[in-house]
């Protein structure tokens, strides 16, 4: 079997490094001053500079190359996911493609599963998705992750192809499911970050993860996901680790709101275009998503803290 990653950032060279232990990976990059530096270095200086690329971990520019193997995992900002897939229609025609990104695309409020299927009807897809930090995988640290395909044959094969040594992957057929916990989690990590960096305290912290978690199920379970594929790695193992971990960009991105500091746009963030795709979406299907709504205000600055806060602790009593 033969893997191919699209996209050497943060988290497609983690995953590149983990498989390319156990067989050869092929870690394309659009950029070839990028993938000259890491042929020369053997490691991507710019994102994971302290792990080195294995042997058998071949990158490249040349997308033609990348596309000769049998599983192509997408690992590509999800607002940059439709484009990539449009510029390479030809070459990803009919592949299995895993997509390895969290969010949800802003102008059409779907997940990368619609996506794919939208511009490539022939393709095989399916979705990576749950706790882990492109750091720890490449470190080779433990990491459980959720492996969704609709195929449930085809689900159990990428289950079996791509599992390591130090990477444990769980399956589902609940797309729907998998795609919004990881997407969602991500608006909750930015609320948390914003708490916590203006010294809220963690108490708060705790309420808004479980009533950001409340707020991802009526979401999902709208959109026909399985209450327990929320329950698992991708919702709530996810939110878990977003929620809590400082080196969570979209959690970082909250402490800055949090502090009153800029923040660096060129950081990859999923969860600000998916907090406006999610909260224009919510006002579609009806749907009471207060924490989404709070996030948007602050993130377009139509909120402070201060009022934030006191709004949604002024919201009509209620039963849990
Ligand atoms: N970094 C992490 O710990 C984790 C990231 N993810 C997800 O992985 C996805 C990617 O995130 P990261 O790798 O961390 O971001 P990153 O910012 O490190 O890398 C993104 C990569 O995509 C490339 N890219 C952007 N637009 C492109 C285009 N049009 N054509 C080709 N390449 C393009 C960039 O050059 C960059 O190499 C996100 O959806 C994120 O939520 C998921 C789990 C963990
Ligand atoms: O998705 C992640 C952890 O599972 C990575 O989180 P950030 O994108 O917030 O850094």
């Amino acid at each position: 079997m033969t893997i191919s990653v699209l996209g050497a950032g943060a988290f497609g060279t983690a995953l590149a490094i983990s498989l390319a232990k156990e067989t050869p990976v092929t870690l394309w990059a659009r950029d070839s001053a990028q993938v000259a530096d890491m042929q020369r270095q053997r490691c991507n200086t710019a994102r994971l500079p302290d792990v080195p690329l294995p042997a058998r971990l071949t990158p490249t520019s040349d997308f033609s190359q990348a596309t000769e193997a049998e599983v192509l995992l997408l690992a590509v900002p999800m607002q940059k996911l439709r484009s990539v897939l449009q510029a390479h229609r030809a070459d990803l025609k009919g592949k299995v493609l895993v997509a390895c990104c969290k969010g949800i695309e802003l102008e059409t409020g779907f997940g990368p599963i619609v996506v794919i299927s939208q511009v490539l009807p022939a393709a095989k897809p399916a979705l990576l998705t749950g706790p882990s930090f492109a750091a720890d995988i490449a470190r080779g640290l433990p990491t459980a992750l959720t492996l969704a395909c609709s195929d449930a044959k085809l689900g159990h094969q990428l289950q079996q192809q791509l599992t390591t040594a130090n990477l444990r992957l769980y399956r589902t057929t609940d797309t729907s499911g998998a795609e919004l916990g990881g997407a969602l989690k991500n608006i909750i990590a930015i609320a948390c970050g914003a708490v916590i960096g203006a010294g809220l305290g963690e108490s708060a912290r705790a309420a808004l993860m479980t009533r950001g978690y409340a707020e991802m199920q009526r979401m999902a379970l709208a959109c026909g996901a399985k209450p327990e594929t929320l329950a698992g790695l991708s919702g709530f193992g996810d939110l878990t680790l977003t929620c809590s971990s400082p080196l969570s960009r979209n959690y970082q991105l909250g402490l800055s709101i949090g502090r009153g500091d800029g923040f660096d746009p060129n950081i990859t963030v999923e969860g600000a275009a998916t907090a406006r795709a999610t909260a224009a979406k919510a006002k579609t299907m009806g749907l009471d998503m207060p924490l989404t709504e709070t996030v948007v205000g602050l993130l377009n600055g139509d909120l402070t803290i201060a009022t934030a806060g006191a709004q949604l602790l002024a919201r009509p009593l209620k039963e849990e």
